[in-house]
Parts: C-alpha cells; structure tokens; sequence
C-alpha cells in the first residue's frame, strides 16, 4: 500500500509537484499520465526519497520519512526513466543488485538469491543475454534490465517510470502482463508513468492525471480518458471509444492543434 499526502517538490524557482493526495492499496495498478514536463517523473522520485519534498509519504503503514534506505528498498522498488548503467557489469550482476536489500554486499548473495534473478531474467526473455556486459544491449534490452533489477528486488510496491516506452509491442505486452500477473497472485502494488493513455487505460486500475504539478483529474480509466480532459490537457484532439472489453481506446484524430 501506498499513500501520500499534500505531497509537494520545489526544484529551482518552480513547484513542480502540487499538493498531490495519492492511495493505491495492495494489488491495485495506478497510472500517472500527464503532458512532457507534469511532474510524473518527479513525483515518483519524491515518493522514493530521492528528491526532498513537503507532505508525507507512508509505505504499507510506515512513515517513509524515517525509513533507513535498506528498509525502503525492501518495501518499494524503482525503475527510474533513464539510469545510469555501469557499462562493463554482466547483465546477470546488473539484475542482482536488486538483491542488494537482503545480502550485506556483492558476492554474499545466496543460492536463492541467484535463483531468484536467474527467475526474472528468464520471465523477461533474458536469459540468453545474462553474460553480456550492459553497455553493449540495445536501448529496450536496457530497459528490460532495469525491470529486471527492480523485480528481482521482490518489494511489495514497485514504481515504474514509463517501463515500456523503448519496447516492441511484443515486449510490451510481455513487461506489462507480467507486472499484471505479479500484483495478481502476489498482491503486488504498482504505480507506473505512461504516455501511451489507451494502454494505461487497459492495465491500470485507476488514473491520475498530472498537469502543472497537481492532480487535474483521477479515477478509473473512462472517468479520466474523456475526450474534453484528453483534449484540454494534452492540448490534441482525440477520439475515445470503449473497446473490446470496454476499456477507453484513444485515437488521434488527422489535422488536430
Ligand atoms: N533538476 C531540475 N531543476 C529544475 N527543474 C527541473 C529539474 N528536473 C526537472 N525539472 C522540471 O520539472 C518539471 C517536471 O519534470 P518531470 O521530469 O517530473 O516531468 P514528467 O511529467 O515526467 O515529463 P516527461 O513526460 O517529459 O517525462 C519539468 O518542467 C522539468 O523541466
């Protein structure tokens, strides 16, 4: 579970996250979208501790703001947009360090923690790559490491900033229903950012839609993907219709703004 509370983060001269109120129980699937610039990526940086922030923050019941880091990573797990990759570490190694909450450093890891990776790894189809120094993938293997890292950290609340943007269709919808299936079966909480908004429609149960640092709407996803709050946020003109299994599908419309 996961909550904030009159969550705000000042970077330079501007508030760029604005009094958000967020709750997302266990299980549940909530998606940030916004506009470039919103405030989603640093929202989820605030919710990590990583940038300082006004407002509180609580993880299953716990106030974050005393957390020691290591029981902060044992809670939530983070997959940030573009991270630093250490270009000469294996794949394999990159993974594990999302075992790093539970050993006391690199190479006092388990059987079962190796097993655990070797697990992620081959859930997200690489398997084949584990040898491989990180700085030789291309840009989605990169980003399937990252998820990898993140899910072999095995935290009950996992923050993913826009996971799936580098990914062919079939890894996306490998990546997602994975996540899909994990808070499934495991009660896994998951917040993600997302631009592509018939996707997050179709996987989140509930949105947040970010503009200018605050919360301009939230819901389930046809109470937030509408055409007039679409249109005015983003400033683009759509079309939304249910499909298939009623869920909001968003199609550009030719010669809008
Ligand atoms: N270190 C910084 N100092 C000052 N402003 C910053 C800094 N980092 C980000 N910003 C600004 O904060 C605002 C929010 O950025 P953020 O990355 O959270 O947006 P976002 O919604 O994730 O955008 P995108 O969809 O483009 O990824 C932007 O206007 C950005 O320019």
């Amino acid at each position: 579970m996961i909550e904030t509370r009159g969550l705000s983060v000042r970077l330079g001269e501007r508030e760029v996250v604005r009094d958000v109120d967020l709750r997302v129980r266990r299980g549940e699937w909530l998606a940030i979208i916004g506009p470039n610039g919103a405030g989603k990526s640093t929202l989820l940086k605030a919710v990590m501790g990583l940038v300082a922030h006004r407002g509180d923050v609580t993880l299953s019941g716990r106030p974050g703001a005393g957390l020691k880091p290591r029981e902060r990573a044992r809670l939530l797990a983070y997959a940030p947009q573009t991270p630093a990759l250490p270009p000469d570490m294996t794949v394999f190694d990159y993974a594990l360090l999302g075992r790093t909450p539970y050993i006391p450093y690199l190479g006092r890891e388990s059987r079962h923690d190796r097993e655990v990776t070797a697990s992620v790894l081959d859930r997200l189809d690489l398997t084949a790559l584990a040898t491989r120094h990180v700085g030789e993938l291309s840009g989605g293997e990169r980003q399937r490491v990252v998820l990898a890292r993140a899910l072999a950290q095995q935290a009950p609340v996992l923050l993913l900033d826009e996971p799936t943007t580098a990914l062919d269709l079939g890894h996306q919808q490998q990546v997602l229903e994975l996540v899909d299936r994990l808070r499934r079966a495991d009660g896994l909480t998951v917040v993600t950012t997302m631009h592509d908004l018939t996707v997050a429609g179709l996987y989140a149960d509930a949105l947040l839609l970010l503009a200018d640092g605050h919360a301009a709407a939230s819901g389930k996803p046809d109470q937030v993907l509408t055409e007039e709050l679409v249109g005015r946020h983003f400033d683009a003109h759509v079309k939304i219709e249910p499909g298939p299994d009623g869920r909001p599908v968003v199609h550009l419309v030719r010669g809008g703004p």
